[in-house]
């Protein structure tokens, strides 16, 4: 690729980062504010509020009663693993990356919330320095211009003719009906059609290139006979008759605007293109897609209507800009169609498998069954009480937020939080430390004091008194305000990550000693073996940066998770769907051959099969689809005549990364997995279906058991953790967040009104979902949760749930109806 088109797509990606379409947790306002994702939110019972309310306690404490005598510490039982000076410095070393690229001045918010006003809608994403994503042992720069060799072949843009554009806009629609006024027409009316008709000369292009391959039928209200044969001649005039394409009997008449309704409804295209708002609102329920033509930007009324302001704006040949008209095609779908219809067709029956599902994993209450309406629903095999655990859910891909990386280490599989506080609280100050300037001031030299004291001992008691008499000289400047963000000295934060400093009644809370990556990538961390090779099996193998990665290219890899990082990290969990359904498919077939030789049948060859795919693509299968730039909502800050735009951009932004995906991962016996079509609906998928991840932090319960603690010991502990609480600062305990695809919830209908919740119990410490009734359910009810918080109006609840295509008609909505 010319260098000034590499520049180009660069400055494309940037401007990418800012379309960025999420949602906001409403559930969670303190610690999820700055959670973007598309998911649905969870609840969790963490006491957000009981802090708050200790923290004026706090800045009232008076440190000079900091006196008393401290008592004795829990002798540091921590794991061997946390210990280990090595492995946290390397664990730290690969997180510096991650917080330079989020914290660097030049990285601008990465995601705006969907619907959060005022964000800005454009900012530059800056490229960070490959050096900091390389493996040990291996040269950046070297690397780095193979991995773009890599990444380079697959960026050869071919450019699209503008039929190819068009085939791509419609989704391979092969029957349009349209409107001829404010559409084709100049006329605005059919009043005005009586005196005169003249088709648009700057849509006659985009026209043609429709008749071509679709079967287009256009149609006008008129009010007389003289208006009908007004508009024939000027279509005839126009030269829309003489393509070949359009035949006089596909220009329809009526003499109602409900008379065109019910041609379309006969008609049922795959497309409508329409001016007039009514009908586009009441054909949205049966017409696949619609087009609303208006010159303002419309309200979005349902995910499968989208807007431009004229016909040739929507197809990019005159507001869009040029670049876009570069669009690239992907090869991938047009080699593969039938085999792509086969993985997104989901199999029946459908009951069979969530049965089987249910049955393995031993859970019983519900049943997943076919709802007329909805698609799936879930229904109770028995009895609820109300607060009961309807379902705890395995998610079957899940990632924890790149942001969120830096706030807690967590199991990268079954996402406990792993280490110790003392390192979840280290970590977390170290990244904060190289992040952010701080002020240096005396402070910093009384630090210095306790740790030389700290490290100069060699006893944890001794070390533990002589860090508490260090502390009781502190008490002032660490009570001064709870707003101020104190420095904690470098050395003391190195001894709480690497073990050598233990906090006071930490033991309480012992968690799982972080167990590495078994791939040597330094990223990926684990709270045993048994999840550590679980992941590895699953999904890890190949998207392992490591030297022991079973991927194609590292380097590629290493761009597909930068990319991602930069952009969106919802392609991370894509890429894990396409590592995850390899992984299966080669399993099936090692047993398919293992089986094929026990029974002396002939060898089956090392092409596609497209059974095994279908077997190991089945547990995506199930999951409710539409393609991510088709549903994705429009997000505020893009004005309606950019839509189109916007919706090619996202395309273009998901195409770049599965091109990086494949480079990195690609296997030839699965080749229709990285079609542009399957990525897109994986994508929107989870846009669908996905639940926020949620899991709470043990440094708040930590800290809260401090505060509850008697006097006198409330007051020893405090010496030693107020400066690290202070440190913190007031996001002190950030919960792991995330987002992931649970096979079970994910077929849970919306109700305003719901009967269930998701919502995380004290005891759920992990990545799981768990559904709580929130009434009594009888056997045989269905089971529905809200996707948005049902206490908002009415109107705002409609516009949310529009983006998860459709208008909700729960009984609370029917009432609430204006
Ligand atoms: C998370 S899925 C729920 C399971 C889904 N019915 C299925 O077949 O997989 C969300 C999708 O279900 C449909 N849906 C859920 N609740 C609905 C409701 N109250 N009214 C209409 N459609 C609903 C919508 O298509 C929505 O995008």
């Amino acid at each position: 690729m010319a260098e000034s088109s590499k520049e180009e797509l660069v400055q494309l990606i940037k401007r990418f980062g800012a379309y960025l379409t999420v949602k906001i947790s409403h559930l969670l306002p303190i610690s999820l504010q700055n959670l973007v994702r598309t998911s649905i939110p969870f609840s969790a019972c963490i006491n957000f509020e009981t802090f708050l309310k200790f923290l004026p306690d706090l800045d009232a404490t008076n440190v000079s009663e900091l006196n008393a005598k401290a008592s004795k510490t829990q002798d540091s039982d921590l794991p061997q693993n946390s210990r280990s000076f090595g492995a946290i410095a390397g664990l730290a070393v690969a997180i510096v990356f991650t917080w330079r690229l989020l914290r660097s001045p030049s990285q601008p918010q990465r995601r705006q919330p969907k619907r959060q006003a005022g964000t800005p809608s454009s900012s530059g994403v800056s490229t960070p320095s490959n050096a900091n994503l390389v493996p040990p042992g291996v040269s950046p720069s070297l690397e780095d211009s193979r991995a773009q060799n890599v990444v380079d072949e697959f960026f050869q843009p071919v450019k699209p003719t503008l039929g190819q554009i068009v085939r791509q806009k419609l989704s391979e629609g092969r029957k349009v009906t349209c409107r001829l006024v404010g559409v084709i027409l100049e006329e605005s009316s059919p009043e005005e059609i009586q005196k005169q008709a003249t088709v648009r000369s700057s849509v006659l292009e985009v026209l043609l290139e429709i008749t071509k391959f679709c079967d287009l039928y256009l149609m006008e209200r008129v009010l007389d006979d003289e208006s009908e044969r007004k508009v024939l001649q000027a279509l005839e005039d126009a030269g829309v008759f003489t393509s070949g394409g359009l035949v006089k009997d596909k220009v329809l008449f009526c003499s109602t605007e409900n008379g065109r309704t019910s041609f379309v409804r006969q008609l049922e295209p795959d497309w409508h293109i329409d001016s007039n708002p009514e009908i586009v609102t009441q054909l949205a329920r049966f017409i696949k897609y619609q087009l609303h033509i208006s010159p303002t930007r419309p309200e979005r009324t349902a995910p499968n209507v989208f807007s431009a302001p004229s016909l040739e704006q929507f197809f990019g040949c005159s507001a869009v800009p040029v670049r876009f008209q570069m669009e690239t095609v992907c090869p991938v779908d047009s080699q593969f169609g039938d085999e792509i219809s086969a993985l997104l067709n989901p199999p029946s029956p459908l009951q069979e498998y969530f049965d089987d599902l249910i049955s393995t994993r031993q859970w019983r209450g519900i049943k997943v069954k076919q709802n007329g309406e909805f698609g799936k629903g879930v229904y109770a095999d028995m009895d609820f009480k109300e607060g009961e655990l309807v379902l705890k859910d395995q998610m079957l891909a899940g990632a924890q937020h790149y942001s969120n990386k830096i706030d807690c280490l967590v199991c990268s599989f079954c996402f406990r939080f792993i280490g110790s506080i003392e390192l979840q609280i280290g970590r977390r100050l170290y990244l904060q430390d190289i992040g952010v300037s701080v002020n240096r001031g005396s402070d910093m030299e009384t630090f210095k004091h306790i740790s030389s004291d700290c490290y100069g001992t060699d006893s944890c008691d001794e070390k533990y008194n002589s860090c508490l008499k260090n502390f009781d000289n502190l008490g002032n400047c660490a009570s001064s305000s709870s707003k101020e963000k104190f420095s904690i000295p470098r050395e003391v934060v190195e001894s709480l990550m690497n073990g050598e400093l233990v906090l006071p009644y930490s033991k309480e809370f012992s968690l799982p000693s972080a167990v590495p990556c078994p791939g040597g990538c330094g990223e990926a961390y684990y709270c045993s073996k048994s999840c550590a090779e679980a992941d590895w099996d699953l999904f890890h193998s190949l998207l392992c940066t490591g030297e022991r990665s079973e991927s194609l290219c590292r380097e590629a890899l290493i761009k597909f998770i930068q990319h991602a990082n930069e952009t969106n990290d919802i392609f991370l969990l894509a890429g894990k769907v396409i590592s995850s359904t390899i992984l299966r498919y080669r399993k099936l077939k090692a047993t398919h051959l293992k089986e094929q030789k026990m029974s002396a049948r002939p060898n089956i060859s090392d092409c596609l099969d497209i059974s095994l795919l279908l077997e190991a693509w089945k547990p995506i299968s199930m999951g409710h689809k539409r393609r991510w730039w088709d549903c994705v909502a429009l997000p505020d800050d893009v004005d309606c005549s950019d839509e189109a735009a916007f919706r090619m951009e996202i395309r273009e932004l998901a195409f770049m990364s599965l091109q990086l995906l494949k480079a990195a991962i690609f296997d030839k016996e699965c080749e229709p997995l990285f079609s542009l079509e399957i990525y897109g609906h994986i994508i929107g998928m989870f846009e669908l279906n996905n639940l926020d991840l949620v899991v709470a932090s043990p440094v708040e319960d930590y800290f809260l058991y401090i505060d509850d603690l008697p006097y006198p010991e409330k007051q020893e502990a405090d010496k030693i953790t107020r400066p690290f609480l202070d440190a913190l600062g007031d996001d002190y305990s950030v919960c792991c967040q995330g987002t992931a695809f649970f096979p079970l919830q994910s077929c849970m209908n919306h109700s305003c009104h719901p009967n269930a919740k998701a919502f995380k119990r004290e005891e759920d410490r992990d990545g799981q979902a768990a559904i709580i009734s929130l009434k009594p359910i009888c056997k045989g009810e269905e089971v529905t949760i809200s996707y948005v918080d049902e206490d908002l109006p009415f109107e705002e609840r409609q516009a949310l749930l529009a983006d998860y295509g459709f208008k909700c008609k729960c009984p609370k909505c029917l009432t609430e109806e204006p």
